[in-house]
Formats: C-alpha cells, structure tokens, sequence
C-alpha cells in the first residue's frame, strides 16, 4: 500500500498505439507536493504518459492510482477522476464565446457545483493574482497568448485540485510570453501544488522540478532529483540528451 502522501503512483504502464508501443512500463510515484518534470525526445511519450493519467488514453496494462485508488479500473467514472485533477495542455483551450471570468468559473460551478458567487468571488481572487483582475469580462481573444495560458492555468486550480498535470504550457507561446507563464508555474510550485509536467524548457525544469524524469523511447532511462540530473547525468542518452537541448 502506498504512502499517504503519495499522490500518483504509476506501475508498470504500457500504451501501444497500433504496432507502436509508445510506453513501455513505466513505474513513477509523485508524492504531495512535488514538483516533478517529464523529459525527453520529441515522441518519447512524455503527452501520452500525462494523457493516460487523466484518462484522456486508456492504458492497455499497468496500473494508475491517485490517493491509493485505481483510477485505471474501466469501471471508473472519468469523469470524476478529472473533477481531481487539473490539465493545462499546449493549445490553452479557452472558450472564446464566454468571458475570462465565466471560462474560469465554468467547471468550478457546473462540475463542482460551487455556488456562482463563491465561484467568481475566488476567480476574481486567482485573475488579480496573476494581474488580470481587469480582464474578468474580456472576451478571450483580447488577451495575449501567455495571458490565456495563465488564464487555462488558473481555471485549472480553481478547485484545487490534488494534483495538476502541465504539458508544455510555453511550447505554444511567442518566446517574449513564456516568462510570465513560467512564473506563474513557479508561484504554484512554491505554494505547494503538487504537479507532474512534460516541458522542453530545461532551465525551467532544472529550477522549479524536485524531481526530472528523462523518458527515452517510452522507458525511463533515469531520474533523480534536478540538479543531479542536470549537473552529473548517469546516462549516455541523458547527456547527449541535455546537450542536443542545453546547445543547440
Ligand atoms: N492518438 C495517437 N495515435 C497514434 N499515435 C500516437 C497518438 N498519440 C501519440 N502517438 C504517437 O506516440 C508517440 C509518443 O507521442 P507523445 O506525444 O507522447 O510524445 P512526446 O514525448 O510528448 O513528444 P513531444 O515532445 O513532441 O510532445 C509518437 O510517436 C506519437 O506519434
């Protein structure tokens, strides 16, 4: 039996896409509170891996629990797996036909069943947090790229949930916007949100992760904590890895 304070505990995960087996047993354990980061080659399954953690992909063998419970039992309700965990991916999907307040509000209310007041009383709480108290009734097209992303941030948090999934928040954004988006993430990651993201930023992942996980070819290849990662690689792929991406 897991640890209480072990959040997401993955065991032996394997995903084939037709022939193509894009995870090939993959063992990872997130604890409360930590901040641990996906990388890896572009195809080496880091968005799979996220995507099967909320169900968006069924797994075809191993096992995924959230809190000690089997979430990768089909007779779970995914949806209400989701209603636990937050998702920001790369497009920040935003619903351009309501308000920043009402697409903050919307899950939080419909799905949550937060009274409309309290759940823009804390919506307005989280836009001022991250300085877009003035956009609240602003259509989403009026915002930046990084804005809606940190907009599709907090509407992630809004409820807090126990663990908040991140794929390649930036990889979308104009370089110039990645920074604020960045900082938003941070900010989260101090406050003690526990989240699991892929990135390709690796100075973001050195800085803010706990933990790195390199995935080569739907295996890990190594982890260990950032600045060991980072600084004295086990492996060979690991450093041709981090210096394909440290220099171009
Ligand atoms: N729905 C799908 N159908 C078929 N193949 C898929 C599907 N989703 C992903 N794949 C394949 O699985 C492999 C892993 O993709 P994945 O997106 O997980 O990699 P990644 O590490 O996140 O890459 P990137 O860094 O480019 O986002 C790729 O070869 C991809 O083409």
């Amino acid at each position: 039996m897991a640890s209480t304070e072990t959040v997401l505990h993955l065991t032996g995960i394997r995903k084939s896409f037709g022939d193509s087996e894009v995870l090939r047993g993959i063992d990872l354990e997130v604890a409360a509170h930590e901040v641990v980061a996906l990388i890896g080659a572009s195809g080496s399954g880091k968005s799979t891996l996220l995507r099967t953690v909320n169900l968006l992909e069924r797994i075809d063998d191993g096992v995924i629990r959230l809190r000690g419970e089997d979430i990768s039992d089909p007779r779970v309700n995914a949806d209400r797996v989701r209603a636990r965990i937050g998702a920001v991916f790369q497009h920040y999907n935003l619903f351009p036909h309501l308000s920043v307040l009402d697409n903050v509000t919307l899950a939080a209310r419909l799905v949550h069943r937060m009274p409309r007041a309290d759940a823009e009383q804390r919506g307005r709480d989280l836009l001022a947090s991250i300085g877009l108290a003035d956009f609240a009734g602003a259509y989403p097209d009026r915002l930046s790229g990084g804005q809606q992303q940190r907009v599709a941030i907090v509407r992630a948090i809004m409820t807090g949930p126990e663990l908040l999934l991140l794929d390649e928040v930036t990889s979308a954004l104009d370089p110039e916007l990645v920074g604020e988006v960045l900082a938003l993430v941070r900010s989260l990651a101090d406050g003690g949100t526990t989240i699991l993201m892929a990135t390709h930023e690796m100075a973001f992942a050195r800085d803010v992760a706990d933990r790195v996980v390199f995935l080569d070819g739907g295996r890990i290849a190594e982890q260990g904590p950032a600045h060991e990662v980072f600084t004295t690689p086990r492996e060979a792929r690991t450093r041709e890895f981090l210096a394909r991406m440290l220099h171009g």
